[in-house]
């Protein structure tokens, strides 16, 4: 499976919010990496077909996905990222619902369902209204849909915001265990929910795709960009004057700024490659 997209762009009045973006996707896990307003619920709209392009081409194994219509719009799943809900619907007359609309048999949809409902670990309250949910649990509900029909590209546009730490690994979890032989694409704006989970990485900016990558040669791109240095009350200054951006870390050496910069400066605090992370990687190239 193959989805080529060619110099895909979208204006809105005088605002180019995706830029000539050019860009194969074959199966595997794909984190969209970029800050608010960089173009990736855009770019994820015009793949669902949720939006109408400026310019610019989707094909899928060499077809026109406009020229498709219904037929593609049944392979794709699709998680947005505004939830809206049925308040008084329980999580499962939610998918028999869904399921309707997407056309599947209701035997069939039942048997799905209620096998999706105890993948994301909401089988034993699928007969409790959804107003009485947590937001992790909403956000479960949403990806569960996503996957009525078992479709083969599957895009999930935010899928762990607002949840806390424990439901986000929790969603994290679950996303890492969809299919091998499925497209699917992530967009977000925390690397922690992408870094361990993708198979490629895509780092977005002002429209464009700055990189398209695997996360381990990303890494490897940034070798000797990154430095701990350890702050002591003579340095504190200079190194804040210096380097603007970079974090305080509780080591167990002590307080210690953590920096991404190619600046040649304190070269003998330079990091190894196994110490660098995919944050590092966003660091460097987004900001
Ligand atoms: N309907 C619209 N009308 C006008 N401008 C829009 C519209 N939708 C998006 N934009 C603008 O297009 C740009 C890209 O927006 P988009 O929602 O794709 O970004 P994003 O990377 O998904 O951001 P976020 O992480 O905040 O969701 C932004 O500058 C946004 O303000």
């Amino acid at each position: 499976m193959e989805i080529k997209i060619e110099d895909l762009t979208k204006v809105y009045g005088s605002h180019v919010a995706l830029n000539h973006v050019s860009l194969t996707l074959n199966e595997g896990i794909y984190g969209i990496l970029g800050e608010n307003g960089a173009g990736k619920s855009t770019l994820l709209n015009l793949l669902t077909d949720n939006l109408k392009r400026s310019s610019g081409s989707i094909l899928l194994d060499g077809k026109d996905i406009l020229k498709m219509g219904k037929d593609y719009r049944k392979m794709i799943g699709y998680m947005p990222q505004q939830q809206g809900f049925y308040e008084d619907f329980s999580a499962l007359q939610f998918l028999l619902y869904i399921g309707e609309l997407k056309g599947i048999s209701r035997k069939q949809c039942n048997k799905q369902a209620l096998k999706l409902l105890k993948m994301v670990n909401l089988y034993d309250v699928r007969h409790h209204s959804i107003r009485s949910y947590s937001g992790g649990m909403r956000q479960r509900i949403l990806l569960a849909q996503a996957l009525l029909g078992n479709p083969d590209i599957i895009i999930l546009d935010e899928p762990s915001v607002g949840l806390d730490p424990r439901e986000r690994t929790h969603m994290r979890n679950i996303i890492s265990h969809l299919g091998r032989e499925k497209i699917v694409l992530i967009s977000t704006h925390i690397v922690s929910d992408v870094e361990s989970i993708a198979s490629d990485i895509l780092l977005m900016k002002k429209g464009k795709i700055i990189k398209n990558d695997t996360p381990t040669s990303l890494i490897h791109s940034i070798k000797g960009y990154v430095k701990e240095i350890p702050i002591d009350d003579l340095y504190y200054k200079k190194i804040k004057n210096h380097y603007k951006d970079g974090v305080f870390m509780q080591r167990s050496g002590g307080l210690q700024y953590r920096i991404v910069t190619d600046d040649k400066m304190d070269s003998q605090f330079t990091l190894d490659e196994e110490h660098i992370n995919l944050e590092d990687v966003y660091l460097y190239y987004v900001q």
